[in-house]
This record gives structure tokens, sequence and C-alpha cells, in this order.
């Protein structure tokens, strides 16, 4: 464990090294800063007649079909939708994982779509924060030294005692991944997600396996880092109660948006069960 532990230090102060020089060497996406509330409408994607084409040999598989779309400063957003209606593949070019066959995609005021593999390295590293269905937790690091993995190589990261204090795990600091619950440890993946101070926060199926009750402490915590934070946040789920807590819900069909809906008065998750 120590021996991991040290290779692991090393290789975050060569990867800190890295990082200083290649920003200095790529000067593009300016360090973000402090999304404002969901009331100003400051526009932060805005993409415009999307469209991504999957082809497995010879057919063509038509994820998005030409989506417009635009996502405010710090509003939290519920993207539902049927399996395969296009969810994952819009969140995932939003957020820089891929790239669309047509259309265009402009993150304040800068075009993905025009970004170079690096400016998108950038992109990723410093506005996004990912959450997944899985957690994907180192189970040899605790859960402080989790986020400290990101903390490390972040420009202006929260303390990581203070981004899991955020999710409501200031008590687990020195726990390993194993001896926390799933829904802890899916927190301890927002805390992660969230401790380096991202725009936007893209959660793929964040309560996917977990029950209701859990589901929901997770939801709590999204809400919290959203409203505290002004992380503007999308979540994708199948769980039509959890549109309840957003300020937009975007109904996706087929590779297109169906519906677009503004809640008139937000949920709170622990209102929610399912
Ligand atoms: N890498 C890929 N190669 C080929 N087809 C793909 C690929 N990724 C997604 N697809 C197809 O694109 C369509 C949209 O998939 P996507 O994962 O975006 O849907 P989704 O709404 O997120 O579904 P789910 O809720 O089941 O995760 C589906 O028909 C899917 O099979």
């Amino acid at each position: 464990m120590r021996l991991y532990r040290e290779e692991l230090r090393g290789f975050l102060t060569y990867h800190r090294w890295c990082v200083t020089h290649f920003e200095l060497a790529i000067g593009a996406f300016p360090l973000s800063l402090q999304a404002s509330g969901p009331r100003e409408r400051e526009v932060v994607f805005h993409a415009e007649r999307l469209a991504k084409v999957y082809q497995v040999g010879e057919v063509a598989v038509h994820a998005l079909r030409s989506v417009d779309l635009e996502l405010y400063a710090g509003e939290f957003v519920v993207l539902l939708g049927a399996s395969g209606s296009g969810k994952s593949t819009l969140l995932n070019i939003l957020g820089g994982l891929d790239v669309p066959s047509a259309g265009k995609v402009v993150y304040r005021g800068q075009e993905l779509t025009r970004a170079s593999e690096r400016q998108l390295t950038a992109y990723r590293r410093y506005h996004v924060g990912f959450v997944f269905q899985f957690y994907n937790l180192i189970p040899s690091l605790t859960a402080r030294e989790n986020v400290q993995v990101v903390t490390e190589i972040a420009r202006a990261p929260m303390q990581p005692e203070a981004a899991l204090e955020l999710v409501g795990l200031a008590e687990r600091l020195d726990h390993f991944p194993s001896q926390l619950s799933g829904g802890e440890q899916q927190r301890v993946a927002i805390a992660r997600a969230i401790a380096k101070n991202p725009t936007v926060l893209l959660c793929d199926e964040p309560t996917g396996a977990l029950d209701s009750k859990t589901g929901v402490v997770v939801l709590e915590a999204l809400d919290r880092v959203n409203r505290e934070l002004g992380t503007t946040t999308v979540v994708i789920t199948h769980n039509a109660s959890i549109a309840d807590m957003a300020h937009r819900v975007i109904d996706m069909s087929n590779g297109g948006i169906r519906a677009i809906h503004e809640n008139a008065e937000r949920r709170p998750p622990s209102e929610l069960s399912w």
C-alpha cells in the first residue's frame, strides 16, 4: 500500500509539472470563474443542429438528429428519455468526451467543435466534472485521497475536506471505498468531480445503481452543490420523478428533443421517491 501511495505521489508531482507546462503552451480555455445564478440566463452551452451518426457495419445509427439547445449558468437540468434516445451521446459531446458528426457546440463563447484535441483535454480537465453510474473510486485510497487525486492536479481546487463536507461525508474522510455504502461512494465521486471547481457537472445516471432512499441522499448532495457553488448541473435519468427537482427538464426521444419543460416550483429531493 505504501509503495502504491509513493508511486501515486510521484505520478502527481510529474503530472502537475506537465499540466503547468501544457497550460503555458496552449493558453486556451481560460480558467472558469464561479458560475452565476440561473436567473441571469447566462448561456453556458449553445448547441446548434447537433447530429451524431455511428456507423455500425452497413448500418448508420442516428444517435442525435439536429439538436438545438441552450443551457444556462447555474441551472439544474434533468435529461429524461427512453433507452437509446440519445441522452448519453448528448452529454458526452457537451463534456468533450465525444465529437458530433455535424453541427456545433459553443461553450462560453468557445466553439468546442473547432477545438483541437489538446484544447478539449484542457476543457475536460478544468471546466467539466463527470459523475457516472458506477463510482470508479480507487479502492486502495481513502475518500480524502480519492478526492486529492484530482485536487493535486487542478488549478483552483477546493480543499478535499471541504468538498467531502459539502456532500455530507465530513465523518468519512479516512474511510476506504470498501468501508462505505454505495450512496456514500457515489458522494465521494461527486466530491471528486466538484473539488476542481468545474463550471459544469455532468451526471450520467448517478442514482441508477441505488435504491430510492440512498438515491435521494445522492440527489440532495447534487442539489446542494448546485445551490451553494452555482455549478451548472445536468443529470441523466430514466426516472421521471427526479424531474421535479430540476429548474428545467429536457425530454429526449429518438435522437431529438421532444419537449423542454420548466418547473414553476422545484421539489426538494427529500420529497422524491421511486
Ligand atoms: N459507440 C456507439 N456505437 C454505435 N452505436 C452507438 C454508440 N453509442 C451509442 N450508440 C447508439 O446511439 C443511440 C443513442 O445511444 P445513447 O447511449 O446516447 O442513448 P441513451 O438515451 O443514453 O440510452 P440509455 O438510457 O440506455 O443509456 C442508441 O441507439 C445506441 O445504440
